[in-house]
């Protein structure tokens, strides 16, 4: 059976109206009568003793000028009647914390249901008033905790949590009674005075930074860097090679151009591991990786308390690591105008400064920088220093992009299949004529990188031993628009010169088989019924 609730009404003059059984008979009502008028007077929440007890008092005007009161016995140490008792403003404080415009507050039960969402939370998911109220906290707040919270009992505080795009700081704490888990509250600052917002840039900031270290980092474990990196054995690469090997050794900047994809960081990992400053590692900024604020101090390194977010010990930047060793800076065409003015010094004297410090630093590091723009049109446009676009590059370096070099093709596509396959554990060992010859056809504005991200998707969804043209089926379209010239016939298609190869190998292969289409199609690793759907194509052709 419930507890009955200790509840007392009490009419305009301040006399008893109705009082609940337990009120009544232990003389609770009466002793409530003479609180209303004294220390309870025109109070929404009190505290009172009664037989030595400390109760909370909670009086609601009604519409009729009555006052209902309910009372609730607490523990003789209660936090709760020793702020009552201390806060005349207890009610409003109270209140405030539920409607508070600035912090936005959840309450769930022990099985993770939302008990109380505060208003401000409310209208930033668009429900209702009370709407949300009574479904699982999951189903409302993206990307919530507080069923973890309900669960574990370990509070989580000051975690970052997205909500509708935006981070915001959490709090989550589980909520005891007599030591017993019976829910959890979250709070989470809205409207969020500067300092908030102020942290919240420092954040995204901070995860540009670390997405950018991760990759750098993946790069690094799987770079071997020397000249035999760079796989090909077309005109181009060779040159390129040879060009690597006269340049490495001369202390002259190097400037490396080509499309994106097309192989200009391991060109740089190539000079440098064969330059006298082998033994230091090459240091590496990708300009375009991070946001424009970052990449100052990034760079020149920062003093203690440069500014807000900065390290309290300060920070070396890549200028000062770079020492004695090469910088190569990718993406030198995504460098911000103010800071192309300050690189510019420092390649001309080595000298520079942290951010926030007036000491002059020295460094000496050999230059290698890259990108894939075009850096003439960009000073015509005032978008690049002509001054610093002659000193960085004592030595152009061009790096072809892979349309032109398709050759180089199956050996990239052999490369990367050993690769992945090491890497993955892929039955794949090698790639069919015919697919071979699709991936040569095609014009790759990916360069190296995107040919190596299909073999790689082709791998993984592949079954047997050998890749075929159907591993390859989401190229095909690509191979239709492409304008690159076909190997065969200038004026076909690719799809059309795929066609001509394939019903080509057929004949070939039935030729050597005398017309036995069995040995025929195992040879060419197809089905019989995808040659014998070949071979009527081909007695319908003209
Ligand atoms: N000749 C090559 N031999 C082997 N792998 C290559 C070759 N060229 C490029 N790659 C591979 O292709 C990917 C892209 O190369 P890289 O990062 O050097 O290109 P990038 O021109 O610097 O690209 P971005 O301009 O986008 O920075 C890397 O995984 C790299 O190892």
């Amino acid at each position: 059976m419930p507890t009955l609730l200790n509840i007392v009404v009490l009419d305009d003059t301040g006399a008893i109206s109705f009082a609940s059984e337990p009120a009544r008979t232990s003389g609770l009502a009466d002793a409530i009568v003479d609180h209303m008028k004294g220390a309870g007077a025109g109070k929404r929440i009190s505290a009172t003793t009664y037989k030595d007890e400390p109760h909370v008092v909670l009086a609601t005007p009604t519409a009729d000028d009555m006052t209902a009161v309910v009372v609730h016995r607490e523990d003789k140490s209660s936090t709760l009647v020793d702020f009552i008792l201390s806060v005349d403003i207890a009610f409003d404080i109270l209140n405030h914390f539920l409607t508070n415009p600035f912090e936005g507050i959840t309450v769930v039960d022990q099985d993770s249901v939302l008990r109380y969402l505060s208003p401000v939370h409310e209208r930033f998911f668009g429900h209702a008033r009370g709407d949300a109220v009574g479904r699982p906290v999951q189903d409302v707040i993206e990307n919530t905790r507080l069923h973890i919270v309900a669960k574990t009992g370990t509070p989580e505080i000051g975690q970052v949590q997205e909500m509708r795009n935006v981070a915001r700081v959490v709090n989550r704490v589980p909520i005891l009674r007599d030591g017993q888990l019976v829910g959890a509250i979250g709070r989470v600052m809205f409207k969020a005075p500067e300092e908030v917002h102020e942290l919240s840039r420092q954040i995204s900031s901070l995860r540009a930074e670390v997405d950018y270290y991760k990759k750098e980092l993946a790069g690094l474990r799987h770079r071997a860097f020397g000249l035999e990196e760079i796989v090909g054995e077309s005109d181009a690469i060779r040159q390129l090679k040879e060009e690597i090997r006269k340049v490495a050794p001369l202390d002259v900047p190097v400037f490396i151009s080509g499309e994106s994809g097309s192989g200009k960081e391991l060109v740089a990992h190539a000079i440098h591991n064969l330059s006298r400053r082998v033994e230091r590692p090459m240091v590496v900024l990708n300009c375009g990786a991070l946001p424009s604020t970052l990449v100052e101090s990034e760079l020149f390194g920062y003093e203690a308390g440069a500014f807000t977010g900065a390290r309290r010990e300060g920070r070396s930047g890549k200028f000062e690591m770079a020492d004695r060793s090469s910088l190569f800076l990718d993406e030198i065409g995504d460098m911000p105008m103010e800071t192309q003015i300050k690189l510019l010094r420092v390649v001309e004297n080595g000298v520079f400064e942290r951010v926030g410090s007036n000491r002059a630093r020295t460094t000496n590091f050999r230059l290698i920088s890259a990108t894939n723009r075009d850096l003439r049109r960009m000073i015509s446009e005032e978008a690049f220093r002509a001054d610093l676009y002659f000193r960085i590059n004592g030595v152009t370096l061009y790096v072809p992009p892979l349309r032109e070099r398709s050759g180089d093709i199956p050996l990239l596509v052999r490369h990367f299949v050993q690769r992945v396959s090491q890497r993955i554990g892929s039955p794949v060992r090698r790639i069919h004529p015919l697919a071979l010859q699709m991936l040569q056809g095609l014009s790759w504005p990916g360069n190296v990188r995107q040919l190596h991200h299909e073999v790689q998707r082709a791998m993984i969804f592949a079954d047997g031993s050998e890749l075929t043209l159907a591993n390859f089926r989401s190229l095909e379209d690509e191979a239709e628009h492409h304008q690159a010239p076909p190997p065969v016939n200038s004026s076909a298609t690719i799809r059309e010169t795929v066609g001509n190869v394939e019903h080509a190998l057929i004949r070939e292969a039935l030729e050597r088989h005398s017309g036995n289409k069995k040995r025929a199609a195992e040879e060419l690793g197809i089905s019989r019924s995808y040659l014998y759907k070949k071979l009527a194509e081909i007695s319908q052709r003209p």
